[in-house]
């Protein structure tokens, strides 16, 4: 650690027998705070007390599409607020992070998931096989559209944007026949009694991390880092390991058409005994859902990261990249 005077005045507080109340940084959306909560009583019932802090990101003020303002817009601001010192801890959806991780940030806790999977909220309780042709569905991930256009039920699929209140606002005003969100993110806040169907990874692969949380903070805190490891959960973490890694693979960020599911399953040897395998599936297309390729894999949980290249690397010989190509020479304009 260094000497620096400014420096050790930053981190006095790690380096004592008990920390000081905790800063946890986090967006101010009722989503985000949710989340961040959870992690502050978490970290409460282990015995370090801790605070929520609101950091405003540009994200959050801009409307425009999520390219436009670019990838990782919801997270950079928290970064930057982690790395100067304002706050010790932030907890992000884990989907919205870039698989780059920055040298400076560890990610100590992957806390237990949510259900991964995506949902629709439609009028009238309808499931998607109930939705006529024509139907206007709202969704802004280019993995969902392609996904949703790829099921062939000539639903017309429009751009949506905003927090989860006014997107579900845009069912109950009429102005669209249902909407595809994340699962997790309507649980959080007590909405999931709105969801007329939850979707079967076999019709919609949710993006990699889907329902996770990353509890992040700075490199150089060991103390820090060992407190917030209670928080970590290995099965949740082997999880987005693999799905992480598929990503990574190929070359891609939180809003290209990937789609990704690891789930730890049991399996049973030639001897009777059950075991552990880490089951990964996932799905490249491109926007216009002309078409979706899929690849899966089991294996050992304990080579989380190499199944999911391995997944990857099936998928960008069945053609991946010219696929995603396409789709970025498209519309990817929400
Ligand atoms: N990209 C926005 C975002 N980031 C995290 C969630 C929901 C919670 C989660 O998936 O962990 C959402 C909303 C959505 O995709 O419907």
């Amino acid at each position: 650690m260094s000497t620096d005077a400014a420096t050790s005045t930053a981190t006095e507080h790690l380096t004592g027998p008990k920390f000081r109340t905790l800063r946890i940084g986090t967006r101010g959306s009722l989503l985000a705070m949710t989340q961040a909560g959870a992690v502050r009583d978490a970290l409460i019932s282990a015995g370090h007390p801790a605070e929520l802090v609101i950091i405003k990101t540009k994200g959050d003020v801009t409307a425009g599409p999520v390219q436009r303002i670019g990838v990782g817009v919801f997270v950079a601001e928290l970064r930057e607020a982690l790395l100067a010192g304002e706050v010790d801890v932030a907890v992000h959806s884990y989907k919205d992070l870039p698989t780059a991780q920055p040298d400076e940030l560890v990610i100590p806790a992957v806390p237990p998931r949510e259900d991964p999977r995506d949902a629709l909220v439609a009028r009238d309780g309808l499931v998607l096989g109930e939705l006529p042709s024509g139907s206007k569905i709202g969704t802004s991930a280019p993995r969902r559209r392609a996904q949703l256009r790829a099921l062939g039920l000539g639903l017309e699929i429009l751009p949506l944007r905003g927090n989860i209140d006014t997107r579900l606002g845009k069912v109950a005003s009429g102005e669209l026949d249902g909407i595809v969100i994340a699962r997790a993110g309507l649980s959080r806040i007590g909405r999931a009694s709105e969801i007329t169907e939850t979707l079967e990874p076999v019709q919609m692969l949710p993006a990699p991390s889907q329902g996770a949380l990353a509890v992040e903070c700075r490199a150089d805190e060991p103390d820090l880092i060992a407190i917030l490891s209670e928080l970590d959960d290995s099965t949740t973490r082997a999880e987005v390991t693999a799905e992480r890694a598929l990503l990574a693979e190929l070359e891609a960020g939180c809003t290209a058409p990937v789609g990704a599911i690891a789930e730890i399953v049991e399996s049973i040897d030639g001897e009777g005994r059950v075991f552990e395998e880490l089951s990964v599936r996932g799905c490249a297309a491109s926007t216009d859902g002309s078409d979706v390729l899929r690849a899966s894999k089991v294996g050992s949980p304990e080579s989380a990261d190499e199944l999911g290249r391995a997944v990857a690397r099936e998928l960008l010989e069945l053609g991946a990249r010219d696929l995603m190509t396409i789709a970025e020479d498209g519309d990817a304009d929400d």
